[in-house]
């Protein structure tokens, strides 16, 4: 019988040179090895966690070594009994779902398949994306304009941007204004047929957020992302909805089980859910997570904002699914560190990127770079500017 013979975890980092994503400026990769020599891949969230996070995928290797690595059904279910506060806890979700990643790794390169052909076959060879952390240090319209016009000349036909400066809970007129012409620049410099996604990052409280998404309907973002505090908030998300009825919404990067999904997808008050494999159990998790969707008529746009393992795992993930309305990249513009983590790049094409077909995950992980990239502690905290948005961008550009 093969069995899980170690599950090494690896903290990678060059502090040096993190760009655009504070978040991310860590990447915690778990690696599994099997008694018979095979290795699979998984990755885990660090945003101000990767101390507690590695704590806790140490928790699930002590759990894990002896077991037999196919038996993914039975592993989550025996260590679900275990893990008291699964179902409260975003460390042990999030430990759970890299190591849930790299079984379906391992189970791909035994199979000699692709993950996608065991998470239901190949739906899509192609998935659109959008991208995202293109922006650092955008201030003004035009910062943000000159930089979009070079994300639409590398061939992508979407992109996401947080255009709130330093605002968080409440923003007065001035800051609304200077967020309207920040999106209407941008939507200007791309032209109509390519799509703006609204990021909020939940920063908002009810009342300011209402003022928000009626002043960018006018745009015709494809959606409108968090734009309550992200705690299940479903008060102030049906207000949103009672007051812009056509303004799609999306909520979900923060979710860490089925049943926060349908709790939110029973209300109606979600048009585009985005569950992100690395805290949402892994494939057995968004599997579950897909099936609810498509019961409930409701597009999924996953969250992708880590890291190359999780990258080539969401594709895989996406390659299977059915409503999938379009996925988020950050891969374009991360750090070379952080690419030189896996081997053979998955090549944006026309904005799109093609599913690989190779086993498993379909990438080759640069193990050296694991090695010496490796890194102790915690991701740079700064005082002014929360870890969560887009490095440089808590700034306004009117004087008043
Ligand atoms: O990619 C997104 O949608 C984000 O919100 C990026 C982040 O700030 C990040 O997920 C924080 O962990
Ligand atoms: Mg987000």
């Amino acid at each position: 019988m093969v069995t899980i013979k170690d599950i090494e975890i690896y903290s990678v980092s060059d502090l040096a040179t993190a760009r655009a994503s504070p978040w991310a400026s860590v990447s915690i990769i778990v690696r599994v090895v099997t008694g018979d020599g095979q290795v699979g891949y998984g990755e885990a969230v660090p945003t101000l966690r990767v101390n507690q996070v590695v704590r806790a995928i140490e928790e699930v290797r002590r759990f894990m070594i002896g077991k037999d690595p196919f038996r993914i059904e039975y592993l989550f279910r025996e260590w679900y009994k275990h893990e008291f506060y699964i179902s409260r806890s975003f460390e042990a979700v999030t430990a759970y779902s890299a190591v849930d990643i790299a079984l379906h790794d391992l189970l791909g390169k035994y199979l000699s398949a692709p993950i996608y052909q065991f998470m239901g076959g190949l739906v899509n060879e192609k998935i659109k994306a959008y991208a995202n952390g293109w922006y650092n240090d955008c201030v003004t319209p035009d910062d943000f304009a000159r930089k979009a016009k070079e994300v639409v000349s590398m061939g992508f036909r979407a992109m996401k941007f947080d255009p709130f400066g330093p605002y968080f809970d409440q923003m007065d007129e001035e800051g609304l204004e200077e967020a309207v012409e920040r999106v209407r620049a941008v939507k200007e410099a791309v032209g109509k047929y390519v799509d703006i996604l609204i990021e909020t990052h939940g920063r908002f409280n009810v009342n300011t957020a209402i003022k928000m998404v009626k002043a960018m309907e006018q745009f015709n973002p494809l959606f409108i992302e968090e734009p309550v505090h992200p705690d299940l908030n479903f008060e102030g998300l049906a207000k949103i909805k009672a007051v812009a009825p056509g303004v799609r919404i999306a909520v979900g990067e923060r979710i860490i089980s089925v049943e926060e999904a349908l709790q939110l997808l029973e209300r109606g008050l979600v048009d585009v859910l985005q569950p992100d494999i690395t805290n949402a159990l892994g494939f057995t998790g968004m599997g579950r997570i897909r099936a609810l969707t498509e019961t409930y008529g409701i597009e999924l746009a996953p969250h992708n904002a880590f890291g190359p393992v999780q990258h080539a795992a969401t594709l895989q993930f996406d390659a299977s699914t059915y409503n999938l309305l379009i996925q988020e990249s950050f891969y374009e513009f991360w750090p070379q560190w952080k690419r030189d983590i896996i081997n053979n790049a998955i090549k944006l094409e026309d904005g799109y990127y093609r599913v690989p077909n190779r086993p498993g995950l379909g990438v080759d992980v640069n193990e050296k770079a694991l090695t010496e990239m490796r890194f102790e502690g915690m991701e740079p905290f700064h005082e002014e500017e929360p870890v969560w948005v887009i490095k440089g961008t808590w700034k306004r550009y009117k004087q008043s």
